[in-house]
């Protein structure tokens, strides 16, 4: 490894530290088993524990199937755990909640409604004063950088614009937490740079606890914090590594040692749960 900076391993301190100050996410012994139609039970996510400080961009790693998704469901209110808790800002989620935005992979946006529409929906079921939906809508039009395209519908609409519509659209709504779903794995590999670089701009001024889930390395140490590496059969956290790489962080950092310490680190983490599996 040379003269390479070797990262030091988050070490995750005991829930009760956190009992007066509660993190924006925190995730407490977590199952999830499945039924299968023959009976047999299947444990998708045990035991997992974990926190995500406010403002934080919080990657989650791991091998396909190791319950990524399955968690952010969890969070977003969309399915129960079997076991333990989990709490946005300190209150328990029980269901769904304007207080969690959501992106997904797949497009999501409401076809039959223009861009401007889509952004305004959930400020216009929460019944805000007209005047302040226009100031919220054009700000963040103005962030993902579509003002000229706000009376576009999303088929008219490249990929990588209809997931800047569903950032904007998840932002406008303020919530406390922003759960992102391999938002960028639908799109080619030239758009998905340029859609990191708008995240960490956004992510910027907005400073919004983010969960984002992906497949690609690079972008998890170029987006994140924190990077959560998960691991297999049953999934669980296998480890919290802390991303040393100063802000604003541009595609230059991927060259840097720090970068490529964190890469191989992870792959390491990534191979071992393949190793274990085989
Ligand atoms: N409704 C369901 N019924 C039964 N098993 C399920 C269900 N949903 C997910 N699973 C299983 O739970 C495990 C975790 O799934 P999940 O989609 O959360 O993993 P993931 O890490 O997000 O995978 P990927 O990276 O491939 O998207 C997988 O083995 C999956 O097959």
């Amino acid at each position: 490894m040379g003269a390479l900076a070797v990262t030091k391993p988050y070490t995750m301190p005991a829930l009760s530290e956190y009992a007066d100050v509660p993190a924006r996410l925190r995730v407490d012994k977590v199952s999830l088993r499945y039924q299968s139609p023959k009976g047999e039970t299947f444990t998708a996510l045990d035991q997992v524990s974990f926190e995500v400080p406010d403002q934080q961009f919080a990657v989650i790693v791991g091998p396909s199937g190791c319950g990524k998704s399955s968690l952010l469901y969890l969070t977003a209110g969309l399915a129960e755990p079997s076991e333990g808790e989990i709490y946005v800002g300190g209150q328990k989620v029980e269901g769904p909640g304007a207080d969690r935005g959501m992106v997904f992979q797949s497009y999501t946006l409401f076809p039959w409604l223009t861009v401007r529409q889509n952004v305004e929906f959930g400020l216009k079921r929460r019944g805000l004063p007209s005047n302040e939906i226009n100031t919220i809508v054009e700000h963040y039009l103005g962030e993902v950088g579509l003002k000229n395209f706000a009376g576009h519908f999303p088929k008219q609409l490249s990929g990588g614009m209809m997931q800047r519509v569903a950032i904007a659209r998840a932002l406008a709504n303020d919530p406390q937490i922003l759960l992102m779903d391999e938002p960028f794995g639908a799109l080619d590999s030239q758009t998905r740079l340029q859609m990191q670089q708008l995240l960490l701009r956004v992510w910027g001024h907005s400073k919004k606890t983010v969960v984002f889930v992906t497949h690609d390395i690079d972008e998890a140490v170029l987006l994140g914090d924190r990077v959560y590496v998960m691991g297999a059969r049953p999934g669980r956290i296998k480890q919290i590594l802390d991303v040393p790489i100063a802000r604003p962080r541009t595609l230059d950092v991927v060259m840097e040692p720090e970068f490529i310490d964190m890469k191989r680190q992870i792959l390491g983490l990534l191979h071992d749960d393949l190793a274990e599996v085989h």
